[in-house]
């Protein structure tokens, strides 16, 4: 008799403020239907990186399933780091920066078929301070306005926008940092400074037109200022930003040192404030599923 392989949900029940339930029981329906074994892991938010590697190591999974948000996808990669495993993703964060970018469909069966079929992207890893980011980590107002929505009740879409007023009235921005990258160290002043390997935030904000997440480089982008033009062409996918208001570096290392320390996120996660962050291309890559029709 054929071995049948097991296919692992890591499922952050808490991620975007939605029931759970549903996801995994359409999933284990889904691919108990198609012969593999289905397992369910669901984050506790303590000790969850052990949790997960010793489950792996147990059940040796074919593929894993990745539903929340960037977080939760961001602690799964690191633990499948080194591994050969292929990623698959089920979004139900409140902004899923990397499903944005994938084109994943909306409709979950659409997204458990995208999964179990045979597209995938070798997906760029970046250590950001010794973590994995995939997506998107910066400083300054994008990563203040995280830690506001964290320490904030209301989660989903909604709680951001609360946040958006007092984050972007703070003194803090802008702020000098200063950036070591492609063997030069220049002074700037912004107020955010990105590391981006893909395009668009959760929100859908294209911010990075010319990213590509398998190239194995990433875009530094200083953003000098507040301007509404621009903010908006971000949110319309213009690939043609003015320079004075967002300056871009594609590079596989920088170093950025702030004079005061400034709030730091990783794929959605705030990190504290700090005034140094290094970041460099991790050479291994995770493969992650995609649509057929996904252009690379
Ligand atoms: N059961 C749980 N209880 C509390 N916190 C949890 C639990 N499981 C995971 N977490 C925490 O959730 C965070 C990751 O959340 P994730 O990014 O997946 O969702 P989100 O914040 O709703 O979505 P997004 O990042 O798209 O805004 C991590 O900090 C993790 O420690």
């Amino acid at each position: 008799m054929k071995t049948q392989k097991t296919i692992l949900l890591v499922i952050n029940p808490i991620a975007g403020g939605t029931d759970k339930k549903p996801i995994i029981n359409r999933f284990k329906t889904f691919v108990t239907e198609k012969n593999y074994v289905a397992e369910v892991y669901e984050t506790t938010g303590e000790g969850d990186q052990k949790a997960i590697k010793d489950l792996v190591d147990r059940i040796n999974p074919d593929r894993v399933f990745i539903s929340g948000g960037d977080g939760t996808i961001r602690e799964v990669a690191d633990v499948l780091k080194e591994k050969d495993i292929k990623i698959a993703l089920l979004p139900s964060g409140s902004a899923n920066g990397l499903a944005e970018n994938l084109n994943l469909p909306e409709e979950l069966d659409e997204q458990l078929n995208i999964g179990l079929a045979d597209h995938f992207m070798e997906l760029d890893t970046i250590d950001v301070n010794g973590l994995s980011c995939l997506h998107i980590a910066d400083i300054g107002v994008n990563a203040q306005l995280i830690k506001n929505y964290e320490q904030s009740e209301i989660r989903g879409k909604f709680g951001y926008l609360l946040q958006a007023f007092p984050t972007l009235v703070s003194s803090k921005f802008p702020f000098e940092v200063s950036l070591t990258v492609n063997g030069e160290t220049m002074e700037k002043e912004g107020i955010l400074v990105a590391i981006a390997n893909a395009n668009k935030f959760g929100t859908g904000a294209n911010i990075n037109p010319q990213g590509k997440m398998n190239d194995g480089k990433f875009e530094v982008l200083i953003f000098k200022n507040f301007s509404i033009t621009e903010i908006l062409k971000t949110f319309y996918g213009s690939t043609n930003l003015d320079p004075d208001f967002v300056e871009v570096i594609c590079c596989t290392e920088v170093e950025l040192k702030t004079g005061k320390p400034i709030a730091l996120q990783v794929d959605g996660e705030y990190l504290g404030e700090e005034t140094t962050v290094k970041a460099s291309m991790n050479p291994h890559k995770i493969a992650v599923a995609v649509p057929a029709d996904y252009k690379l």
